[in-house]
């Protein structure tokens, strides 16, 4: 079980909810990767997405954990005001904090995020930042209050994949008891494997769902890819070696005709 600031969440995938072609479709995604966390813009969707309504009457429908997130926030009370209006709407202590530092790659700004991060630990947030691969940073999060990590692997919607899976690794070696959620850049559910095969705890992503030419399909695909990752890593994998190691032990001699 994953444990998220005591909550106990048996899926390993978080989804969020943003660019899906309806609704209706977003609420097929979301059934079909058994996810029990999606993520809410409350900019995006309360600056008057394409469904208005809809889209909250779709989510409180779907009876899963919201974690409200603010997305498209540049500095550091622009996220704390965004996370206290979530706090009010979405009724949940949980935020999802992004501070965006740079238009090109929507990395976070890592200097903002940690003073965001303190401000809003501070008034009983319990936050999940979005953050890079950098220990060190990772290290300010955690003293100023975060129990929870979300490394990105790639820029946001880049479907690149892991960019760095020496510096993900790393992190999981620096930080064994902590929940890690790689979050941002997976683009295909080998990605997921992957990054669940370095002993990650769970998987957030959007993109890679939401611009599927079958959102519901792919999103059952990532949910069993993320499982596989996740029982190849804790059935304890080989490491590669150099040499060949013959797979079937010589005993005697063949005999051929
Ligand atoms: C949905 C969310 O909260 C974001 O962090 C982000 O959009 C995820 O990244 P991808 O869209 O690249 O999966």
């Amino acid at each position: 079980m994953l444990d998220l600031y005591g909550t106990k969440i048996a899926s390993h995938l978080l989804l969020g909810t943003a660019r899906y072609p309806s609704p209706a479709v977003l609420a097929d995604a979301v059934r079909r990767s058994q996810t029990e966390i999606v993520t809410v813009s409350l900019r995006r969707e309360a600056a008057g997405g394409r469904n208005g309504g809809a889209f909250f009457d779709v989510i409180r429908e779907l009876g899963v954990h919201v974690l409200p997130n603010t997305a498209g926030c540049h500095g550091v009370s622009e996220a704390v005001l965004t996370a206290k209006m979530a706090r009010e709407v979405f009724r949940t202590n949980w935020i999802k904090l992004e501070v965006i530092g740079n238009h090109d790659t929507l990395q976070p700004d890592v200097f903002a995020l940690v003073e965001a991060a303190r401000i809003l630990a501070g008034e009983g947030f319990e936050v999940f930042p979005y953050t890079t691969d950098d220990l060190v940073v990772a290290e300010r999060l955690l003293a100023a209050g975060c129990k929870v990590l979300m490394p990105w692997c790639a820029p946001i919607g880049s479907a690149a994949g892991p960019l760095n899976l020496s510096a993900l690794r790393s992190m999981r070696a620096h930080f064994p008891d902590v929940p890690l959620i790689v979050d941002a850049g997976i683009g295909r559910p080998s990605h997921a494997v992957a990054v669940m095969e370095l002993g990650f705890d769970a998987v957030l992503l959007n993109t890679a769902v939401a611009g599927a030419s079958n959102p519901a399909s792919m999103a059952e695909a990532f949910a069993k890819a993320i499982d596989a990752g996740r029982q190849g890593f804790a059935a304890g994998m080989l490491e590669p070696r150099d040499m060949a190691v013959p797979s079937t032990p010589l005993i005697g001699r063949a005999v051929f005709p």
